[in-house]
Parts: structure tokens; C-alpha cells; sequence
């Protein structure tokens, strides 16, 4: 069994203390040792070094590496059914936040969240087959209060509404926001709108030290577009930034703040305690329930959670008693077992329409069978009183010999002629015990049977009462009387017989003469080539029923279904993908060329305002119409930036029209993609027998996949300022990396909400102290007065 990852980072520091902390990657070890200034913390003999085990260390290593180490693997498998988390623990300013958030301003240093949205909707893209749902919360314990990071606004929502719910092992919070996300964008959103609800504080050793422990939790619920079934998975990512501990004197605290650093440590206190019982496999009591913290992280570590914890350390002297507590805890988590299942779950609802499109398919199946024997509509349906009260009178009169045959269409008419025979079968039966009875007990009334008699006779009591008669004076097995045989027979036999009967036997039976017989088979007796056509009907359709059974792999099929029946459109699909490719590639190096134009705009504009500057200096010249002289340099200068300015606009222009090719191309190859699952789907479902409505939606309903050109609107002209480094920067991110795109974009749409939330919330205090009256924010609008009724 494998237990918890731990990986070790370092906050870097110039004055890392190399002569006490000896990090070696290769044999995954971290070794500490105090120092003579540490000495007044050493008693004698105790020890002073120590090595610590870990899985990883990330020494001086940047933002995507740490990614690469401790998060990737995990985020998959996440998608893969299987329950994560990636903890980040250490002291005050250690880097936590910096490592599980990183930062919100700049794209290449953001960290393991944003790295997780950026990877979780790019593998959605590529797993075509599956549907994959996503939803994210943003839970804060701050104080041992629950807190809402997305709930508007959040300060509205601590412990207010949430609680806490441990039902089977499943941990949740009642009433957390778990909103649905569709976009890379949108979660990110989601994420800064969070952050920008978390309580930080300043200190010594953190100026934004969080002082709260934040878990912001993805909930990927995946089905199969390919496979109808009512299996599906429901995996939780949780990424933890717990609050960093702090030794009150040391990070100089006070007030509020040392207020919360006792809440921090003790909560961490009782994850300390949490986890060593975790580890230790005896313990059958895991006390959870001591901390908010460990209750909602009651099913976040080990045991089916793939679980990872970043130790985070400042890497310096003066804090090496932390370091060392750190690597402890760390330690403690290496020995927390893990043993990951994938959470399979059933949709009930889905069971039951799953149930009635199989039963609906069931009947279809039989109006075929009944269409291809020549038989009259039967009804299947459950039998009514009048139809049960004329099988009985067909047994009965069955029986009695007055009619030769049963009729029979259906297996509910077969069930009730048994149902029939077994009551009147169980009526005699009594009937026959009854009589015997009596005459056994008029006879023991006469002269009992004496014990050796009916030794004699090898029988017990009972099977004496049920076959013999009192001959003279004696007992004995003599001939029973026609009447008591006659229905003894059939009990007797039935008795002795009721394991024994072979399917000859009744089939022989059934060909006697004058026995009961069902309805032939409509496939049996009526020869030549009808019998034969309806024959290989026949063991087509069980064909497709046994196939139906057991549909092989989708992937598989997927495969067959591209090189065959979906090969035009698959084909039109890599078309499309390549196209959009070719597109991207010229848009990616048109924005390269976009950026060499703007350095060279700056560098000549450099240039021409130093000209100006020094021309200005030396005093300036006007010519007798009273224009402005400048010298030939100077205008070359002037012209080179006309130029280049003119050229730039060119370009950006067809930038944007090249952009929005690129992006109606990637439009077109998702509708190809879903056309092609969704045609499978439908292949699938016909080939195989699975219910059509089962079958992927076969919403796509877009005429031709072919990519064409839309109308590209004019675009904007270039603009100086704020708006050209805007723009300037989407142009760079898009060469370099086009997921930048949604990370500034989330960053931009929070600044603006908040703004325009902070506005109004200034504009609503200034009216309401102009005029005593209180406003109220409308849509998008800045606050109307609104006046309230007394
Ligand atoms: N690996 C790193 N590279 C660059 N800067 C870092 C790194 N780690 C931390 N920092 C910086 O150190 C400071 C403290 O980091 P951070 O806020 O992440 O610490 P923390 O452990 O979350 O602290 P607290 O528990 O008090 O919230 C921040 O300014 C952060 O940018």
C-alpha cells in the first residue's frame, strides 16, 4: 500500500542556510542540523541532526515545475474518478499561498490552482467520449468560523448557512456555493473572486500573511457519451493552503492578529493529532471532529484520496526550529496510507428510464416476433378478471376431457394455466387427505394397527394412512379403492417425480396423443423455405441480441466506426483541425511580427523624441509661413514612425481578422468533434441494440462541417495608451502561451466588478449622507435612489 506524497519547497532566500539544511534529491533526503547560535535552544546530549524522507524537493525551482512535480498526476486522475488533494503546510510566509495560488497579477507565476483549471478543461477537450461536468467552491475557515469565499458578499455567508455533513465517509458543507463552471475562464473567476474575500494581515514575516486555511475544491462528475449506462464518476479535487503556524514572539503579532494565530495553531495542533492517528494503523478512532479544519478534511487525507502535501520552508537560521517542525509533520504525513478507488456511482432516475426504454424496446422486439409468425396483435399486458375466469374454465374443462386443447398466445396466459392447475391440483390434494383422514380414523376407532404390522410392511405411519386399507382383521398394504388411487396417483407420483422428470420425458409426453399440447413453435412444421427464410430471421435477431449483450469496448468500436461508417466525417474532421491549425500558425506568427513592429515603433519614437528634445533645446526654428522647421534627420525619423505606425495598424487589423478565423475554425472542428461522437453514438446504439435515446444527443444539426470564412467586422483603430498596452500584451500572450488569454481576462473582469462594487458602495454612503436616504445598485448601472416607504 502506498501512503502520502510528500515533496519538500523552499522559499528562496540569499541567505539560505546551506551549513544546516543539506537537501538531497537523490537519495529523497533532507537533513538538518542545529548550529552553536542555535545552542541556547539545545539541552545536553540532546540530538542535534536529523534526516528526514521525502518523495521530493523543490529547491529554487519555478512555479511550473512545482506544478509538474505534485499536481499534474493527480489532476488526472481526478478526471479519472479517483478523489485528490494537494495540501500546502508550513510556517508564516513559507510561500503556501504563493504555491497554491501564486500570484493573480502575473501569468507566469500563478500557481497550482489556475495550473489545475488550465489542465483540467484542456483534458476535457481531448476526452471526446466522456461528459465531463465541472463545479468549484471556495471554503475559508477563519477562526474556526465556515466562510464562503464565493458567496456574495462573502462576509454575508460565515456560519451562517454552512455546516458541515458527514454521511457515509463523504464529507461536505451544507450550503457552500458549488457553482457550475463551463470555462477555464469562468473558474478562474470564480478563484480570484475568492481570493479577494480572504482574510490576510500583516506581520513581520508575511506583509499578506492569510490567516485562515482555504480550500477551493473541484467536483468533476463524468459520464460516457459513448457507453448508456446509469454509472457515472464523482471525484473532488481539494486544493488546501492551510494558514502558515507562527510562533507568537517571533512574527511580532498582536491584537487581532495574535488572536488568530491562536486559532491557527491550535487547529493545526489537531491536524497534527489527525494525522499521526492516521498513520498509526492500530488506532481505530481518528479524532476529526476536535477542529473545523480536520472534520471537512475528514475525507481529503489518505485512504482513497490521492493525497499530496507540499512542505513549504524558509530555508534560513532563524528559522530552522520551524523548518524542523515542518519536516515533522511532513514525516508524519509519509506514514498516512493511501489506497485510491475511483467513486462509481449510480444514477437511480437514469436506472429506471435506462429500465423503461429496455422494456420499450423488449416489446418492440416481440411485435416483431409476432409480425414475423403470421400471429394476430396479442396483448401482453397484465391479464384481466374475465380473461383469468375463462382459463380456469379451459383448465377445468381441460381436465375433464371436454375440450382437447388450451389456447395459448402469450407467456402471462402460460403463467396463469399453471397458476390454474396448481390451484386445482392443491384443492384435490386437500380434498384426498381430508378423505383419508377420515376413513384412517374410523379404522383406528375399530382396531388400531399394531407397531409390528406396519414394520412388516416397511412403511412409516404415514404412508400406511395414505396406501392401505384394513383387510379383515389386519393391516395391510391392500388394494385401495379406485377412488383413493385415483387422486393418490397424482400425489404420489408428483412427489417421487419431482426431481426426476427429464425435458424427453415431457417432450414425449407432449407428442401422446390426447395429452395437453402447447402451440408449436411458429418456426417449427410449416417446411420449405419459409421455415427456412424465418429460421435465419430468427437467429439474425438472437445474433444481434447476443451481440447486444456483450458491445465491445467503445474505444474500440469508436475506432471501427472512424475507419467505416464515420470515415467521411472523420475525414472532414482532421480536415477542419488541420485548416484551423495552418490558421493558428499564421495568426501566432502575425502577432510575432505585430511585436518586432511595436519594439521597432518604440526604439523610433525614442529616437524621434530625443531629436525633438535636443532640437528644442538648441532653440526653435519657423519659416516665414510660420510652420515649424525641423532637419532632414528629424523628419526621417517623423516618416519612419508614420510608416511603421501605419504598417502596425495594417497588421493588427488583420490580426483581428485572422483571430476571428481562427476561432469560427475552432468552432467548426468542435461541431465536426460532436458530430462525430454523436453519429457514433447513433452507430453505436444501432449496431449493438442499445436504446437510440440512450445514445449520444444528435444535436448537431449544422448542415456542412466544412470550415468557411465568415464576415469579419472592421476592427478598431489603433489606439494609444492603456488600450495599446492592452492590447499589445493579448498579442504577446497569444504567441506565447493563448491560456494567458483567461487568466488576465478573469484577473480583469474581478478588477472591474470590484471597482465598480467599491464605487457604488461610495456612492451609496455619499447620497445617503447627502440625502439621508438609502440607494441601492440596479444591473450594470451606477446606483439609482430608490426611495424606501416609511
Ligand atoms: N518560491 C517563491 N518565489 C518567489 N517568491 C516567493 C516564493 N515563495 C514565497 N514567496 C513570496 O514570499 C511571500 C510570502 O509568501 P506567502 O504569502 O505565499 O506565504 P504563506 O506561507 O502563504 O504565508 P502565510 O501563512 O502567512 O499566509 C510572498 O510575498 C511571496 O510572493
Amino acid at each position: 500500500m502506498s501512503c502520502v506524497r510528500v515533496v519538500l519547497r523552499t522559499r528562496p532566500s540569499p541567505r539560505f542556510a546551506e551549513s544546516q539544511i543539506d537537501i538531497n534529491p537523490t537519495d529523497k533526503t533532507v537533513n538538518i542540523r542545529l548550529k552553536e547560535h542555535n545552542q541556547k535552544e539545545i539541552v545536553n546530549n540532546q540530538v542535534t541532526e536529523w534526516s528526514f524522507k521525502v518523495d521530493g524537493s523543490l529547491h529554487n525551482t519555478n512555479q511550473e515545475m512545482v506544478y509538474r512535480e505534485t499536481a499534474r498526476e493527480v489532476v488526472s486522475r481526478t478526471l479519472d474518478g479517483y478523489n485528490g488533494t494537494i495540501m500546502c503546510y508550513g510556517q508564516t510566509g513559507a510561500g503556501k499561498s504563493y504555491t497554491m495560488t501564486g500570484s493573480t497579477e502575473n501569468f507566469s507565476e500563478r500557481g497550482i490552482i489556475p495550473r489545475v483549471l488550465e489542465q483540467v478543461f484542456h483534458d476535457i477537450e481531448e476526452r471526446v467520449e466522456q461528459d465531463i461536468t465541472v463545479r468549484v467552491s471556495y471554503l475559508e475557515i477563519y477562526n474556526e468560523s465556515l466562510c464562503d469565499l464565493c458567496a456574495m458578499p462573502a462576509c454575508q455567508a460565515i456560519d451562517k448557512q454552512l455546516s458541515i455533513m458527514d454521511e457515509r465517509g463523504m464529507v461536505s458543507v451544507k450550503g457552500l456555493t458549488c457553482q457550475l463552471v463551463s470555462s477555464q475562464e469562468e473558474a478562474l473567476t470564480k478563484l480570484f473572486e475568492g481570493e479577494m474575500n480572504r482574510a490576510v494581515a500583516c506581520h513581520t514575516l508575511n506583509k499578506k500573511s492569510s490567516r485562515s486555511h482555504c480550500i477551493f475544491t473541484l467536483y468533476i462528475e463524468s459520464r460516457s457519451k459513448t457507453i448508456t449506462n446509469s454509472k457515472y464518476t464523482m471525484s473532488k479535487l481539494n486544493l488546501v493552503d492551510l494558514a502558515g503556524s507562527e510562533r507568537l514572539g517571533k512574527a511580532t503579532s498582536e491584537g487581532q492578529v495574535e488572536r488568530e494565530a491562536t486559532y491557527i495553531n491550535k487547529s493545526l495542533s489537531f491536524l497534527e493529532q489527525a494525522v499521526i492517528a492516521l498513520a498509526d494503523r492500530r488506532r481505530e478512532h481518528v479524532p476529526f471532529r476536535q477542529s473545523k479544519l480536520t472534520h471537512v478534511l475528514k475525507d481529503a487525507i489518505g485512504g482513497n484520496c490521492n493525497t499530496v502535501l507540499i512542505a513549504n520552508i524558509i530555508g534560513e537560521t532563524e528559522q530552522i526550529e520551524e523548518t524542523l517542525s515542518t519536516l515533522r509533520f511532513a514525516a508524519r504525513m509519509a506514514c498516512v496510507p493511501v489506497n485510491p478507488v475511483p467513486i462509481e456511482l449510480h444514477d437511480p432516475q437514469r436506472t429506471v428510464k435506462d429500465l423503461e426504454k429496455e422494456i420499450r424496446l423488449l416489446k418492440n422486439e416481440l411485435a416483431m416476433h409476432d409480425i414475423l409468425a403470421n400471429r394476430k396483435k396479442v396483448s401482453y399486458e397484465p391479464l384481466l378478471e374475465h380473461q383469468v375466469a375463462e382459463i380456469q374454465s379451459q383448465v377445468r374443462r381441460y381436465l375433464d376431457g371436454s375440450l382437447n386443447e388450451i389456447t395459448l398466445a402469450n407467456v402471462r396466459q402460460i403463467q396463469e394455466v399453471f397458476a390454474q392447475f396448481k390451484v386445482i391440483f392443491l384443492q384435490q390434494e386437500e380434498e384426498v387427505e381430508a378423505n383419508l383422514r377420515q376413513k384412517f380414523s374410523l379404522q383406528e376407532r375399530r382396531k388400531g394397527p399394531s407397531l409390528d404390522v406396519i414394520q412388516k410392511a416397511g412403511s412409516t405411519e404415514n404412508e400406511v394412512v395414505l396406501a392401505g386399507e384394513l383387510e379383515r382383521d389386519g393391516f395391510g398394504l391392500g388394494l385401495a379403492p379406485t377412488s383413493s388411487k385415483l387422486y393418490l396417483s397424482p400425489v404420489v407420483t408428483a412427489k417421487k417425480n419431482r426431481n426426476k422428470k427429464t425435458l424427453k420425458d415431457s417432450a414425449s409426453k407432449r407428442e401422446r396423443p390426447g395429452s395437453p399440447q402447447l402451440r408449436e413453435s411458429p418456426f417449427v412444421g410449416e417446411g420449405g423455405q419459409r421455415e427456412h427464410d424465418v429460421t435465419s430471421v430468427a437467429s439474425e435477431v438472437s445474433e444481434q441480441l447476443n451481440r447486444s449483450n456483450t458491445p465491445p469496448m467503445p474505444a474500440v468500436a469508436f475506432e471501427a466506426f472512424k475507419a467505416e461508417r464515420g470515415s467521411e466525417i472523420n475525414r472532414i474532421f482532421k480536415e477542419n483541425k488541420l485548416i484551423y491549425k495552418e490558421k493558428q500558425t499564421k495568426a501566432i506568427e502575425l502577432a510575432k511580427h505585430i511585436n518586432t513592429l511595436k519594439q521597432e515603433i518604440d526604439v523610433a519614437r525614442e529616437a524621434l523624441e530625443a531629436k525633438t528634445k535636443k532640437r528644442q533645446e538648441q532653440g526653435e526654428f519657423m519659416s516665414s509661413e510660420g510652420q515649424m522647421v525641423i532637419d532632414e534627420e528629424e523628419y526621417c525619423f517623423l516618416l519612419r514612425m508614420r510608416e511603421l505606425q501605419s504598417q502596425y495598424r495594417l497588421h493588427y487589423e488583420e490580426l483581428r481578422d485572422i483571430k476571428a478565423e481562427v476561432q469560427w475554425c475552432q468552432h467548426q472542428v468542435n461541431l465536426c468533434r460532436q458530430r462525430l461522437v454523436s453519429e457514433f453514438g447513433t452507430w453505436y446504439a444501432e449496431a449493438y441494440q442499445v436504446p437510440s435515446e440512450n445514445a449520444p444527443a444528435n444535436s448537431i444539426t449544422t448542415a456542412s462541417p466544412v470550415v468557411a470564412h465568415p464576415a469579419v467586422g472592421k476592427t478598431q483603430p489603433l489606439v494609444e495608451g492603456e488600450q495599446e498596452k492592452l492590447e499589445r500584451i493579448h498579442v504577446e500572450l497569444m504567441t506565447e502561451n493563448p491560456d494567458a488569454m483567461a487568466f488576465y481576462e478573469a484577473k480583469a473582469r474581478i478588477e472591474r466588478k470590484h471597482n465598480y462594487t467599491k464605487a457604488a458602495a461610495q456612492n451609496q454612503t455619499k447620497n445617503m449622507k447627502e440625502d439621508n436616504i438609502p440607494t441601492c445598485a440596479v444591473g450594470n448601472r451606477l446606483p439609482k435612489q430608490i426611495i424606501v416607504p416609511h
